[in-house]
């Protein structure tokens, strides 16, 4: 607004053309840059292939120092062709025009790099000259001179246009965001940092258009997948971006904040800075696979393919998707420390089987020898005592039972002499160890477990019940080995069987050698290598299955995760530094304590580095009123963000009396005729597949969630069913009421049933002041 009055005042009173006119000429003045950086990035684009052909012409012959130059070159001109060949949706989208700096310094990057305005910047009377103009966009392009055409958004030259406010300008006098589409500029939006000045750009008064880009961004309707905020992150949210990478960086925010849109920004910004020390990849865990869906698409519209992984919490494990949620009590105990025991305890029960083995048999020396169950046992409970991997321990086995067949064939008395006893005794091992039926005995005996045979030998309500006495109650085991029989794995049996894995050990094998590029070695480079015709999912993949540690983990919706979960995110990150993004308010776990001690377990010392995001950027604030109803009763005394935006449209309560189904889809339908995006109809868990009956044919821009699996999303307009239902589903309900509430970004209808015991104008008792 401020903008818009200065404008005004610079121009006298002006009529609506006048105004498009200088909105027009503005926009012209950007088409003229665009153009500009296009012809220079097509100039770029002829460098890289000429480059990558010349190298290519090098042949694969050379000195070592040729091929490794030559695969350098390689390296930087795929690089290069990679970034340059990625069609930007808006490649340029920032200006900003700044007063002469402290002192006449340039960075790497051209620009100047002084953060406040020299002496004499601004002169006595208000008035100041322009001395830079910079360009922003998703990467840098720099002139035929090494002048920056376009300042990289992550570059230090271009934290001005994200950090300055009309509070703290610093050099910044306009900050303009451009809209554009490929290679048409279609529109700008100015903010005035220093609406006190009268500045001049070569010799003109600086015009300002339009009323801020935050506003306009907020106000889009959306659509199933996220989009960047590159044009208008935030000053708090910008401290959190470019923090530094080392240790952990904690950042706390309520619904809407822009928790995960910062992660996201914050992985390309780490890549920015230091990429090959990030060539080691980035782990983004994120809580279901329909948030991994919807945001995938960002960080390839920031110019980042492949290095970072973005996985759900379900899918860390390799060649495993569970998308199947147990029951709040089944998954309170999978996902509990007591889990943990259950799982050491099975993993070692787990070769005890009706179908092992009872008798050991052989012949050494021409005698027969025998070992019955009892001794069998006891070979077995020695080789197992201890912590060691269980896989890891056949070896072991292996040798006490020969120790236990020499005692029993008597032989062992029989010299005096230690290196006939020695040499007797080896001749005695060398004769078992050759008979094909003892290695048969030790695979049938002391077989190779799989995290997957563990898992299904725990469906066996009575086995379960030894491994977990004590720890689970009887009704727990029934429950979680009923949950284990059925078919496909659920979110929390993923970390159960990472935990086994951990705990079985992976037995080493023969080494496979691999045929290597000599050239790999001689550069390392090939990690880096962008590979073009992989997605960015199946480059995730392969990286994923290569690597089981990453250089940074980012973990989205951290208040969620389970104390095994947060075990099996920090075997990935054990070297690794971290940034952990959450609400507490939002989590849908039942016991916040124990997942903070987990939590702590998986960080260990590190420092931590804390932020608090207060804005809430998603909701208008009629919706965020009301869900601050339920955090009231969720979390006492906790603060709700503040909302950046009102609509004027209050949320609407509807009761469905005996039809559900159909006052749903008919308020469903309603939103899809008022709102241009999407609409997302939130209810129980147990309700999923119900809900997607009832809005069966009216198309894709409206969906049916679970309450767990709305985590995250967001829709231009929600319909929350039955906040009653959602809030009876488990200890944590309040908390995942509290989130089906703040996923509207315009409308919220709210449809109650009987439990919810509505009001005359249909709001429910949860709901009411
Ligand atoms: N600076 C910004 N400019 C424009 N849009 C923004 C900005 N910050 C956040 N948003 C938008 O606000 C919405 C909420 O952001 P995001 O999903 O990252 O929030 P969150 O804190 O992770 O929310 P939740 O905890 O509810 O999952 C998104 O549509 C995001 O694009």
């Amino acid at each position: 607004m401020a903008a818009q009055a200065q404008q005004e005042t610079a121009l006298g009173p002006v009529g609506t053309s006048a105004h498009d006119s200088l909105r027009d000429r503005e926009i012209s003045v950007e088409q003229q840059h665009l153009d500009r950086v296009y012809r220079r990035l097509e100039e770029k684009i002829h460098e890289a292939e000429f480059l990558m052909n010349d190298a290519a012409q090098r042949g694969h012959v050379g000195t070592p120092g040729a091929l490794a130059e030559r695969d350098a070159q390689v390296f930087r001109a795929g690089i290069h062709l990679n970034r340059l060949n990625n069609e930007f949706e808006d490649f340029l989208f920032g200006r900003i025009d700044l007063l002469l700096g402290k002192d006449g310094k340039k960075g790497p990057d051209g620009a100047y790099t002084a953060v406040e305005p020299a002496e004499g910047a601004v002169r006595p009377d208000n008035t100041a000259d322009i001395a830079e103009t910079l360009h922003i966009g998703r990467i840098g392009v720099l002139d035929e001179e090494y002048a920056p055409l376009v300042i990289d958004w992550r570059a230090p030259a271009a934290a001005p246009f994200y950090r300055s406010t009309p509070v703290d300008p610093g050099r910044v006098v306009r900050r303009r965001v451009i809209r554009s589409k490929g290679r048409k500029v279609l529109g700008v939006e100015d903010d005035l940092m220093r609406p006190e000045l009268t500045a001049r750009l070569d010799g003109r008064e600086l015009p300002v258009i339009g009323d801020g880009a935050l506003m306009a961004a907020l106000g889009q309707a959306r659509t199933h997948t996220m989009r960047d905020i590159v044009a208008s992150i935030q000053a708090e949210q910008d401290l959190v971006i470019r923090a530094p990478a080392a240790s952990v960086t904690y950042v706390e925010g309520g619904p809407g904040t822009g928790k995960t849109a910062v992660a996201l920004h914050r992985a390309a910004y780490l890549l920015y800075q230091d990429r090959r020390r990030y060539a080691g990849g980035i782990l983004i865990v994120s809580p279901t696979p329909l948030l991994v869906a919807y945001t995938e698409g960002v960080l390839p519209s920031l110019g980042e393919e492949g290095q970072v992984a973005i996985r759900a919490v379900g899918s860390l494990v390799d060649g495993v998707q569970a998308t199947v949620y147990d029951s709040p009590s089944v998954a309170r105990a999978k996902g509990s420390y007591r889990m943990l025991k259950v799982v050491r305890k099975a993993a070692r029960g787990a070769l005890e089987r009706g179908d092992a083995p009872t008798r050991l048999r052989v012949v050494a020396f021409g005698r027969r020898i025998e070992l019955d169950a009892e001794e069998l046992e006891r070979v077995r409970r020695t080789a197992l005592s201890g912590t060691a991997p269980v896989n890891l321990l056949r070896p072991r086995a292996r040798r006490l039972l020969l120790d236990a067949l020499w005692v029993r064939s008597g032989a062992a008395g029989r010299h005096t002499d230690p290196e006939l006893a020695a040499e007797l005794r080896s001749s005695f091992d060398e004769d078992i160890l050759c008979e094909d039926s003892f290695t048969e005995f030790l695979d049938a005996w002391w077989p190779e477990l799989t995290p997957r045979a563990v898992l299904d030998a725990m469906a066996d309500e009575k086995r379960l019940g030894r491994w977990a006495r004590r720890i689970l109650t009887p009704g727990e085991v029934r429950k979680v080995a009923r949950s284990l029989r059925r078919d496909g794995l659920s979110v929390h049996d993923v970390a159960v069987l990472d935990e086994l894995q951990a705990v079985l050990g992976v037995p080493a094998r023969p080494r496979k050698k691999r045929e290597l590029d000599p050239l790999d070695q001689l550069t390392g480079l090939e990690e880096l290598m962008p590979v073009r015709e992989e997605s960015q999912r199946e480059r995730a993949e392969r990286l994923a299955q290569e690597r089981t540690e990453y250089a940074h983990v980012i973990v989205d919706e951290a208040q969620d995760l389970t104390p095994m979960q947060w075990r099996m995110i920090g075997r990935r990150g054990r070297h690794a530094t971290w940034t952990v993004v959450g609400d507490p308010a939002q989590s849908s776990w039942s016991d916040p304590d124990e997942a903070a001690e987990a939590r702590d377990e998986a960080l260990g010392t590190r420092p931590r580095r804390r932020f608090t995001l207060t804005v809430n950027y998603r909701n208008p604030a009629e919706i965020a009123d009301l869900a601050a109803k339920v955090l009231a009763l969720a979390m006492p005394g906790s603060e709700a963000p503040s909302a950046v935006r009102s609509t004027g449209v209050e949320p609407r309560f509807s009761i469905a009396r005996d039809a559900l189904g159909e006052t749903v889809r008919a308020e469903a339908a309603r939103l899809l005729d008022m709102v241009d995006g999407t609409v997302g109809v939130v209810v129980a868990m147990n309700r999923r597949q119900e809900a997607a009956r009832w809005l069966d044919g009216l198309g894709d821009r409206v969906v049916a969630l679970g309450s767990l699996e709305a985590k995250g999303l967001e829709y231009d307009a929600t319909v929350v069913v039955s906040p009653a239902e959602i809030a009876d589903e488990s200890p944590a309900g309040l908390r995942v009421l509290y989130v089906a509430l703040t996923r509207a970004t315009q409308q919220l209808t709210v449809v109650s049933g009987e439990r919810d015991e509505p009001d005359a104008a249909g709001v429910p008792d949860l709901l009411r002041d």
